[in-house]
């Protein structure tokens, strides 16, 4: 098989992308593609099996024809734009009419409520939205609370708004895009809020439209002819990643499921059985539940290249997919204030539990307090160098917030929030979030590699390991355990979970508490909430230590 990187330590040797002084996403990419005939840019499945396939033409002509309609309610270069759509291909019409426009897109996930919409424009100054008949009835709630909001788009109908295929139908398809330049904003993306509320960061032109050039060729490995799958909500930066600009920078095309609410494994593994999908692209959690399943009556006869991001990606979960499937899941990492930053790519050999190696353009390390780069084996902040020259595929700054834009450098760094080390060949581990680690009696443990032995056990499901207060060794670990179907919790079957993972890891990180539950504290986005476990943990064992319960488990 033939990768688009060969050979990596050359590729990272030579690999540099060219920015030019003015870039237009819509111009210089999608409109290069629209003029190669009949050439597929989307695959569309709806709810009830109905389909769409969409050419590159197709959306050069009706993003033009939306971006004239924008034009015309008022909508100017820099003005930021609200998009709240679900997978559906205005979606994509959209992130291309405003770039066209030169404005400021901010996607958000149908699955905000009316207060969380209303933090996004009290945020960003925005001045208009473009949503569907499900999330316009939450605008309107708070519509009179953001007297900014001028334009109101819907697709379908409803009162006081502008019928958003009525509007496109009428318009011309002539524009003439607005000449922005590479380092101009064009993107604001919220964080995930796995740790906090989340942040606002500001993408240039540049910065995704370019910066994921490194996503779309090394990674995910598409060429022209493949049909990627990201099964990502296009409300995260994941959608940008890998649903837009990595796919359409390499000319191949997105498969997109309607899928509104829960996540169905068994329909995706189906999907991928029935439509000729190359490469597939979802979170850990998605794999977790897939290899839940027989995957042996499947027949993924298409399926050459699966990657997986977000979230620390089990060894055991990789091995489970590759015996099905044929295929391994190659990790990768990042954050919505960057591109792809280090991974497993293609061409690299596999080490189970690490993330890989870094992405060509990007010098990323683990650093100390003092910013030096610390030996292999040691565990530090995983950080990018940002000077002399910073990555074209790292966020400008935090929006409006120059405090947090300073408090993530040190020095010629630029800080991820993440905790690792890197090995002898260069390899990078995953411990966890800065805040996830635990120390219990003077060792530091990283949640992850708790988390992958767990899983390891037949009767784990899912799991999520947290600190918890503890009287004499200050914390210890503690294990949220979704059991899988067929088992029962039991004070034996904690103990032979606990005694399993004491002889797969070092014994001092083994769990001694373990609690079983039905369901883990996610973000919108899938991912687990640790520090609500924690925060509820702590007040748990501290109202218990307060009455002198806790006192019990002196071991
Ligand atoms: N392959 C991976 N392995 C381990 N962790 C990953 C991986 N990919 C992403 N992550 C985690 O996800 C983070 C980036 O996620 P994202 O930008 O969606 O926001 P968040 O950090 O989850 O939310 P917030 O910053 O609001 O708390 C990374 O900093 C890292 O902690």
């Amino acid at each position: 098989m033939t990768y688009n990187m060969e050979n990596y330590d050359q590729t990272y040797q030579d690999f540099k992308l060219e920015v030019p002084e003015y870039f237009n996403f819509a111009r210089d990419i999608v409109d290069k593609w629209a003029d190669e005939e009949d050439k597929l840019a989307m695959w569309w499945v709806g709810d009830e099996g109905s389909e769409i396939k969409k050419t590159f033409a197709d959306f050069k002509v009706g993003s033009s024809k939306l971006a004239n309609v924008l034009k015309d309610l008022g909508i100017k270069k820099g003005d930021r734009v609200f998009l709240l759509l679900p997978k559906v291909p205005q979606w994509w019409e959209t992130m291309l009419a405003l770039m066209r426009l030169g404005a400021i897109i901010m996607p958000g996930t149908s699955q905000l409520m009316p207060k969380d919409i209303k933090y996004r424009f009290e945020a960003s100054d925005g001045v208009a939205i473009i949503t569907d008949e499900e999330n316009a009835p939450k605008v309107d709630e708070v519509a009179d609370q953001i007297p900014q909001l001028k334009v109101k788009i819907v697709v379908g109908q409803r009162e006081g708004w502008t019928n958003y295929q009525e509007a496109v139908d009428a318009a011309s398809s002539d524009f003439t895009v607005e000449n922005t330049k590479s380092d101009d904003p064009a993107i604001l993306y919220f964080t995930s809020g796995t740790t906090g509320y989340p942040k606002m960061t500001v993408h240039t032109n540049a910065s995704y439209g370019i910066g994921h050039i490194i996503t779309g060729k090394f990674w995910l490995d598409l060429k022209p002819g493949d049909l990627h799958w990201n099964l990502s909500d296009t409300g995260w930066a994941k959608a940008a990643w890998s649903s837009i600009f990595g796919p359409w920078n390499m000319g191949a095309a997105v498969f997109v499921q309607h899928s509104v609410g829960k996540f169905g494994p068994k329909e995706t593994l189906k999907l991928l059985e029935k439509y000729p999908i190359t490469t597939l692209c979802g979170p850990p959690t998605a794999y977790r539940l897939f290899v839940l399943d027989d995957l042996k009556k499947y027949n993924f006869a298409s399926l050459r290249h699966c990657v997986a991001a977000g979230e620390p990606l089990n060894p055991e979960v990789i091995e489970v997919w590759k015996k099905a499937t044929g295929t391994t899941i190659r990790d990768g990492y990042g954050q919505t204030e960057s591109v792809l930053m280090v991974a497993t790519f293609p061409c690299l050999d596999v080490k189970f539990g690490s993330m890989g190696k870094p992405s060509p353009g990007f010098y990323v390390s683990v650093i100390d307090e003092d910013a030096n780069e610390v030996e292999a084996n040691q565990e530090g902040d995983i950080a990018v160098r940002i000077k002399p020259e910073r990555p074209v595929g790292l966020f400008k700054e935090y929006y409006n917030d120059p405090e947090r834009t300073q408090a993530s450098i040190r020095g010629d760094w630029y800080l991820t929030g993440d905790r690792a080390y890197k090995d002898e060949d260069d390899y990078f581990w995953f411990v966890g979030r800065a805040d996830d680690v635990i120390i219990s009696s003077g060792y530091r443990i990283g949640p992850f590699e708790v988390e992958s032995a767990l899983v390891e056990h037949p009767a784990v499901a899912e799991s999520a390991v947290v600190a918890s207060p503890h009287e004499m060794r200050g914390e210890v670990v503690k294990a949220f355990i979704i059991l899988a179907p067929g088992y029962q919790g039991s004070d034996d079957l904690v103990k032979d979970i606990q005694n399993y993972v004491k002889s797969n890891t070092a014994p001092y990180k083994y769990p001694r508490e373990i609690e079983f539950v039905e369901e883990l504290p996610k973000t919108i986005s899938g991912k687990i909430r640790r520090v609500e476990l924690r925060d509820q943990e702590k007040k748990n064992k501290l109202a218990k230590m307060a009455k002198g319960e806790a006192a019990a488990d002196k071991e």
